[in-house]
């Protein structure tokens, strides 16, 4: 028989909410730590289940049925719509199928010169001495990457900055929900804490419906003209645009070619960017890694820019990139919602509860890594992830919703790595304020300043 999970130690509910409300990552970094297994965590009226064993975690993301996304995904729908990050059942299924395409290694590999050409671009107009946000640059980068590749387009500078600002004002706005949910949970319970100064404010709604017409703008623009071209294209958006419904032959509205195209974008760029961005800040922390992967470098391509087929030599580069989203994974946790009574472990999941699996957390459980908080690309040598058990390391997510992109983001993050580290330095500003913000992604709140020094 199942035992009730209100059995399980869990942290007091008042300090866990000013906790979590505080500090997240760390929240749940302590949790997972401290509890073993199923970690009970009243917020308000709802419990949460935040699971910190790799089984667990493993049963959950395998299972699309029972385990379906949870309000946290869902409330981003506003911004996404119904498309492939979203949706759910027969219809995801479907779209899930006419993208694949898309992302077959195949086919990625014809990314890999149109990656490396970005990047060039980029650097042609970097100088040594300057100081640029690489996290700017970074997202820039990968947005002209995701661009060619779903419309076989260039991006305008205008389009690029409304796709930007949609972003910012997006993350900012996941933060609020997150902070006017732990407030509201703590009014209920008596403990109402003034509002944090840094809270934004109540016209964040407002806000996010203009950046959210402007993305829309933006996307229908390229449809449209793409319709009016009369051409259909090898692009993704070419691909969607021809796929007819088995049952009744119908074509995707412009509604959902909008719905799948801004899902790509948004979660096909930022999310590279954030992993490469990270990777310089931690490169420029650690020399003795930095000095490795040029060595590796300059004996693989020796100035050479790289190509596909340098890849399976670029072995510590990869490394490089895998434990930078080992210690900042670009989602630091994916939840679900039990669409039924079930069993986790032998405790009763009642219907309705949200379950949480935190790479932040289990990538840095001690558990599994020693000395987690290092920054040490060589542990991955060996082949450490077939060795973990499944569900400690999962920055792509696990089971049928994993990551699609999951071989073009590696492929792109190792070639643009390679690409800029043959030609600068990235030094790290003096005395900035390097802050996590983790909302959708982990971003750099104030991003990350580097001063350029052009390799001789
Ligand atoms: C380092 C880069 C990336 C990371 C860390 C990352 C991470 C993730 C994670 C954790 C999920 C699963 C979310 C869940 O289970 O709830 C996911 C799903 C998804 N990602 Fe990525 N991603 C990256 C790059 C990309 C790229 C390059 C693309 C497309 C060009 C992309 C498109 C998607 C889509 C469409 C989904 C939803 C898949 C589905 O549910 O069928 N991602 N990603």
């Amino acid at each position: 028989m199942s035992q009730d999970l209100l059995n399980l130690p869990h942290p007091n509910p008042v300090t866990a909410l000013e906790e979590y409300g505080s500090d997240r990552l760390g929240f749940m970094q302590r949790c997972t730590q401290d509890y073993e297994g199923i970690v009970p965590l009243k917020f308000g009226d709802e419990w949460f289940c935040l699971l910190s064993n790799p089984d667990y975690i493993t049963q959950v993301l395998k299972d699309r049925m029972l385990f379906i996304k949870a309000a946290e995904t869902q409330q981003l729908s506003g911004i996404l719509g119904n498309g492939l990050l979203n949706s759910e059942g027969d219809f995801w299924l479907r779209q899930r199928r006419l993208a694949q395409p898309v992302f077959h290694q195949q086919q990625i590999n014809s990314y890999a010169a149109m990656m490396v050409g970005y990047t060039q671009r980029m650097l042609e107009t970097w100088q040594d001495g300057e100081v640029h946000d690489v996290h700017e640059a970074m997202m820039r980068l990968t947005l002209n990457i995701v661009m060619k590749t779903i419309f076989d387009q260039d991006v305008e500078d205008t389009a690029a900055g409304s796709i930007a600002h949609t972003l910012d004002v997006a993350m900012n706005w996941v933060e609020y929900q997150e902070a006017k949910n732990v407030m509201g949970a703590l009014t209920e319970i008596g403990e109402l804490r003034s509002p944090s100064a840094d809270m934004p404010s109540e016209d964040i709604d407002q806000r996010l419906q203009e950046a959210i017409a402007l993305l829309d703008e933006t996307v229908y623009a390229i449809i449209q003209q793409r319709r009016a071209s009369g051409k259909t294209g090898k692009d993704l958006l070419g691909m969607l645009m021809q796929v007819e419904d088995a049952d009744d032959g119908s074509r995707m509205t412009d509604k959902q070619l909008r719905d799948e195209a801004a899902t790509l974008i948004l979660a096909g760029h930022e999310t590279t960017a954030n992993a490469l961005s990270w990777t310089w800040m931690l490169l420029a922390q650690n020399p003795d890694v930095r000095e490795k992967l040029n060595a590796e470098l300059k004996t693989v391509l020796n100035g050479r820019t790289p190509t596909l087929a340098d890849l399976p030599q670029l072995t510590y580069t990869n490394w490089v990139i895998k434990e930078s989203m080992r210690l900042y994974p670009p989602a630091t946790d994916v939840s679900r919602e039990a669409t039924q009574d079930c069993e986790i472990g032998g405790y009763l999941i009642p219907k309705g509860t949200t379950l949480i699996a935190s790479q932040w957390a289990m990538h840095r459980n001690p558990r599994y890594f020693s000395e987690p908080e290092l920054f040490q690309p060589e542990r991955w040598a060996n082949d450490l992830e077939k060795q973990l058990p499944r569900g400690v390391y999962f920055p792509f997510g696990d089971g049928p919703r994993v990551c699609i992109g999951k071989s073009f983001a590696v492929m792109e993050a190792v070639l643009l790595l390679a690409t800029i580290a043959q030609k600068f330095q990235l030094d790290l500003v003096a005395d900035q304020n390097i802050e996590l913000q983790p909302s959708i992604t982990l971003r750099a709140r104030h991003g990350i300043q580097v001063v350029l020094k052009a390799v001789a």
